[in-house]
C-alpha cells in the first residue's frame, strides 16, 4: 500500500526533515510512527498527502508514485485518505451529522447516499444517538470520536492521524486507539503519528522511529 524508497524531504531554506527513508507497509496494517518532536513525523503524514514533494528517492502509494504525481491528480489521490488531526478542526455552528457530511458533499453524493454514509460512519464512533447535536455539547473524547467519523466517512482504504490523543487523558486516549482498531479491523490501513511512547506500547503494533530524519527502529512496540 505505501512503499518509501530511500525518501529524502529537503525544505527549501536546506534543513533536512527526511533522510533517505525506506519501509513498506501492508494494506490492511496498523502502524505508529513515533519520534521526538522534530523528527520527522510531520514531514512523512505531508509527504504521503502530497501537501509535500520528496526532493529524493521514490514513494509510492496505492501503485500511485507522489515523487511525481501532478497537481490535477491531488484530488482523486486525497479521496483513498482520511486524516484526523489533534485538535479535530469540527465546525462548531454545524451538527454532528452536517460535520461528518462535508466530505461527501465535497464529492458531490446525493442526499440519501450521504445519509446512509454519515450514520455509518457514527455508528462505527459509538455516535449514532449524537448526530443532531451541535459539537460544543459534546465531550472532548467524543468529539474526537466526530473527527474520525468525518475522516473515514468517504471508506479511504488509509487512514492517517497526527498526535490524536495529544489532548486526552490517558483513559480517553486507549479509547480513542480502541476506535482506530475497530476501523483497522475492517480493512482500513491505519497510521498513527504519535509520541505517547506508554500508549503506544501496550497496543503491540508494529511502530516506527523517527530520529531527526532517520528510522531507527521498525518492529513491534514493547512493555
Ligand atoms: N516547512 C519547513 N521548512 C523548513 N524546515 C521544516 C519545515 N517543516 C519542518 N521542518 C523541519 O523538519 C524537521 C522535521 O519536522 P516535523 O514537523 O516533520 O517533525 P515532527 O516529528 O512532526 O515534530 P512535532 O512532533 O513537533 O510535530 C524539523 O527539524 C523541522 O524544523
Amino acid at each position: 500500500m505505501i512503499r518509501f524508497e530511500q525518501v529524502g524531504k529537503r525544505y527549501p531554506n536546506g534543513h533536512i526533515g527526511l533522510h533517505e527513508l525506506s519501509f513498506q507497509v501492508r494494506r490492511g496494517e496498523f502502524l505508529f510512527v513515533t519520534g521526538h518532536s522534530g523528527a520527522g513525523k510531520s514531514t512523512l503524514l505531508r509527504l504521503l498527502l502530497a501537501m509535500e514533494r520528496p526532493t529524493s528517492g521514490k514513494l509510492l502509494l496505492a501503485g500511485q508514485d507522489l515523487s511525481r504525481i501532478t497537481n490535477a491528480q491531488i484530488p482523486f489521490l486525497r479521496r483513498q485518505i482520511g486524516v484526523v488531526f489533534q485538535n479535530h478542526q469540527l465546525l462548531f455552528d454545524r451538527t454532528v451529522f452536517d460535520n461528518v457530511a462535508l466530505p461527501l458533499q465535497i464529492l458531490g453524493l446525493n442526499k440519501r447516499e450521504i445519509g446512509q454514509r454519515v450514520m455509518t460512519a457514527l455508528e462505527r464512533v459509538s455516535l449514532k444517538d449524537k448526530a443532531l447535536q451541535y459539537p460544543a455539547d459534546l465531550s472532548t473524547g467524543q468529539q474526537q470520536r466526530v473527527g474520525i467519523a468525518r475522516a473515514v466517512v468517504h471508506r479511504p482504504a488509509l487512514l492517517l492521524a497526527d498526535e490524536p490523543t495529544g489532548n486526552l487523558d490517558p483513559r480517553l486516549a486507549a479509547e480513542i486507539m480502541g476506535v482506530f482498531e475497530d476501523i483497522n479491523r475492517l480493512g482500513t490501513t491505519v497510521l498513527i503519528a504519535s509520541h505517547d511512547l506508554a500508549l503506544i506500547a501496550r497496543m503491540r503494533h508494529r511502530m516506527l522511529t523517527l530520529q531527526r530524519g532517520r528510522l531507527i527502529g521498525d518492529g513491534e512496540a514493547s512493555r
